[in-house]
Order: structure tokens, then sequence, then C-alpha cells
């Protein structure tokens, strides 16, 4: 039976602003090697995985990526590397865009991945499990259930509700959609981002565009508490004690 053509964007076009680091949180090293490679190693090893497409924050970041990662360490799978947006559901959407364009038809009727390239802890057995996913629901998200209790706090920063924790998942990437569905939402996302904007909607997450745009509902696939974004200072040692485990 024909392959389902599986495409990956991997999105490193942010700033790290929370890392508080000189350079971008996806370039710093582990053993040497960038944040990044150990990402888009995941997807180049996954049999499910045909295409990468990767976003990056600048041109001179597209030519970094090709010479310090892609080239040295032959990465077969990257068959674009762009720049991304203001926000990451604007890289999202030129990521999106870039399968459409730079890809063989059978991309656009395939299934996509979305994945932050600052969570580089990502297992083929995550990647398998939203592949099923994806496949039998055609929109899942890889996720965890939560340790703590969540508490939805007021406008005054008091506890407001406190959701029944048995209910409550802390949702990581991939992020794993019939192209079509998550194309289709993320085209109406672009026209009315800005009015959802000054409504303070918040766009955190790609299900939450199918969520806000389409009735399709969204599965929850387990993920792992390894596939951990590396956000502030403290992430680096655990992805590094995660990496050498
Ligand atoms: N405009 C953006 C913003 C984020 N990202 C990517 O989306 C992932 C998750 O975003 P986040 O962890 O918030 O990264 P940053 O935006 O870089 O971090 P910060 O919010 O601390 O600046 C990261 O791999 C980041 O590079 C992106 O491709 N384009
Ligand atoms: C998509 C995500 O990783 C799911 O937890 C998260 O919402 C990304 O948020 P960020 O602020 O862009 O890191």
């Amino acid at each position: 039976m024909k392959k389902t053509f599986c495409t990956a964007i991997v999105l490193a076009a942010g700033s790290g602003k929370r890392m508080g680091t000189k350079i971008a949180k996806q370039y710093l090293e582990i053993d040497g090697k960038p944040l990044l490679y150990y990402t888009l190693l995941a997807f180049e090893r996954s049999p499910q995985i045909d295409k990468i497409i990767l976003t990056v924050g600048s041109e001179e970041q597209i030519s970094y990526c090709q010479e310090t990662i892609l080239r040295p360490y032959g990465f077969q799978k990257v068959a674009s590397v762009i720049t991304g947006g203001k926000e990451r559901y604007d890289s999202v959407w030129r990521g999106l865009q870039a399968v459409r364009n730079d890809l063989p038809k059978e991309a656009a009727e395939g299934i996509v991945f979305i994945h932050d390239g600052a969570r580089p802890m990502v297992s083929e057995d995550i990647l398998e499990r939203c592949f099923q996913d994806a496949q039998k629901y055609h929109a899942c998200v890889a996720a965890v259930p939560v340790k703590d209790t969540i508490k939805i706090a007021d406008e005054n920063g008091f506890a407001e509700t406190t959701p029944r924790r048995d209910r409550v998942w802390q949702v990581q990437t991939p992020q794993t959609f019939s192209f079509g569905l998550i194309y289709d939402a993320y085209a109406r996302l672009a026209e009315q981002k800005d009015a959802l904007a000054e409504k303070g909607i918040q766009i955190t997450d790609d299900a939450m565009v199918v969520e806000t745009f389409t009735d399709h509902p969204v599965k929850l696939t387990e993920g792992s508490y390894r596939n951990l974004k590396v956000t502030t200072p403290e992430d680096l040692p655990l992805a590094e004690k995660y990496l050498h485990s």
C-alpha cells in the first residue's frame, strides 16, 4: 500500500528571549552540536518522515544552518530552509505554504508534523504514535498529563478556578495533522489574526487554530516528560541529561 507522505515543519525562527542568551537558544550547544541538530536528527532518522521544512530567524541563519548543520552532518531530508515570521503561528503559516509550493503534490495530500526546534528530545516512539493518530483522527498533539494542580487566575492574580487535574494535559509538539485540515485553518487565521489579537486571543499552538476555525476534534497523543521545550536556563542541563541517558 502506498505510504502516506509525511512532512515535518521544524520551527527555529524564534529569538529565545526567555533563555536570556546572546545567541538564540536553538543554536546553544550540547556536546559541541547545536540543539537544533538533535531536533533535526530525530526527523532525519524517522522512517515516517519524507521531507523537512526548516524555518529560521533570518537570511543569515539560513546560510548558518546550511554551513554548520545541514551540510556537515549530511541532512538529506531538509527540502527548504525559509525565514519564519514575527510570531510562531506566522512561521508555521510560512512553513505550510512552503509544503504546498516547494514539495511534490503528495505532500499536500499527506500528513504534516509541526514541531518546535527547541524540543530536541522528541523520540521515534512519539513520532510513530503521532503518525498513527494523525492517520486515524487527522489532528493530534503530543501531550502528557500534568503532575501539579493547575489554577486559572483572575486579572488580579488570584486563583479563580481549579480544573479537574485528571482532565488537564500539558501539550507538546509535534502537532500533527492531515495537511488540508491545518492549511485551511491557518489560511483563515491569516485573514483574521488582527481581529483575534484585538480580542486578546493568543494563538499559542497549532491545535488552537483547528479548534478556533473548525469543528474538528484534536486527539491528545501520548508524548513524554522528556520531550521538554528548552525555554529558560534551567531547561538546558535537563536536556543535556536526557540526551546522555
Ligand atoms: N516567531 C517564531 C517564534 C518561535 N518560533 C519557534 O517556535 C518554537 C517554540 O517557541 P518558543 O519556545 O517560544 O521560542 P522563542 O519564541 O524563541 O522563545 P521566547 O518566547 O523565549 O523568545 C521555538 O523552536 C522557536 O524557535 C518560530 O519558529 N518563530
Ligand atoms: C506549541 C507549544 O510548544 C505547545 O506547548 C507551546 O505553546 C509553544 O509556546 P511558545 O511560547 O511559542 O514556546
